[in-house]
């Protein structure tokens, strides 16, 4: 990386299940999902700047500057605090863009609570998850920072019970826009309310659900294809809104086993639950 000082690490998401339960006037959708923490994580750095500027200092393929999350949660800080301090930020992208994994978003949070250190603005967690939430909706997880239990449009969070784990995730080649399976005709939008007990339960036995995931393999035939493989190695899922499946294994070798199976068209990698975010937790 080019510039000196400590990583900050911005790790991916898994929703272990995502079930659409309404929708809103303004078109946003009601959510139930349990997120868990993967070790799986960009990685960013930061040089604090006297003269108020904030930019990013190397290219993100497919990200320009103006657009980046991190970038445009720095400047909404900046404005929120009325800090007069500026920032150059390094970003070193680990995690698969538009494959439900969080990246953007967790990336945008790693900013919030690493320049509100450094920049002594110290807003604190409950300020910055508001802050996090007009920039997007997975953002207020991540500085939430543990496993949770995530209801509303992704706003209302609970501490949630996940076993460890190691996870394959495997990361077909197609970019899936959120935006266009949330608007799908055919989504699923009724899914009967489920209670954080309830999820326990299911946890233990019973087979969980993505709601986006039949909208996204009836579109996505690279996603379907990965799905029905990682399905014979375990009980596989879409995460998010894809195209990213994983399957959850109790031990890091059978984890690896699985992903040494696949065929030598699939890419993909193992990551271990995490409780906490490297950053802490609220
Ligand atoms: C589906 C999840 O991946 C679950 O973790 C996220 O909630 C999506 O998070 P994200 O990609 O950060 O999404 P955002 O950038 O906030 O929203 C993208 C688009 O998805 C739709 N959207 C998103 C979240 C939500 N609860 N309802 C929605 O209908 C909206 O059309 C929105 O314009
Ligand atoms: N720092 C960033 N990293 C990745 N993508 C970014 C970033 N900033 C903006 N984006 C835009 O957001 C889009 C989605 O990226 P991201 O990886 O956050 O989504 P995702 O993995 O589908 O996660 P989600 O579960 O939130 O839907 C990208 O295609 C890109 O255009």
């Amino acid at each position: 990386m080019q510039l000196d000082g400590p990583d900050f690490l911005a790790p991916a998401k898994l929703n272990l299940f995502l079930h659409v339960i309404g929708r809103r006037a303004d078109g946003y959708h009601l959510l139930q999902s349990a997120f868990t923490l993967i070790d799986h994580a960009d990685r960013l750095r930061f040089r604090i700047r006297d003269d108020g500027a904030i930019h990013r200092v190397n290219a993100v393929a497919g990200v320009p500057e103006e657009e980046d999350l991190a970038i445009r949660a720095a400047r909404l800080l900046q404005a929120s605090s009325g800090t007069g301090l500026g920032a150059d930020i390094e970003l070193e992208k680990r995690i698969p863009m538009g494959g439900g994994l969080g990246g953007g978003s967790s990336d945008a949070a790693t900013v919030l609570l690493a320049l509100d250190r450094l920049w002594g603005t110290n807003l604190g967690r409950p300020r910055l998850r508001e802050l996090g939430a007009q920039l997007g909706a997975d953002i207020p997880f991540f500085i939430f920072g543990r496993a949770a239990w995530v209801e509303g449009v992704g706003d209302v969070l609970r501490p949630l019970e996940v076993p460890p784990r190691w996870y394959v995730v495997l990361v077909p080649p197609t970019l899936v826009p959120t935006p266009e399976i949330f608007r799908a005709p055919e989504l699923t939008r009724n899914t009967e309310a489920l209670k954080i007990e309830d999820f326990s339960a299911r946890l233990a036995g019973q087979k969980l659900r993505n709601d986006l995931q039949p909208v996204v393999l009836s579109r996505y035939p690279e996603v379907r294809r990965h799905l029905e493989w990682l399905a014979s190695q375990g009980e596989a899922r879409m995460t998010g809104s894809g195209g990213c499946v994983f399957a959850g294994y109790d031990s890091r070798e059978q984890a690896e086993r699985a992903l040494a199976a696949r065929p030598a068209s699939m890419q993909g990698f193992v990551a271990r639950g995490i409780e906490q975010h490297p950053l802490g937790a609220e």
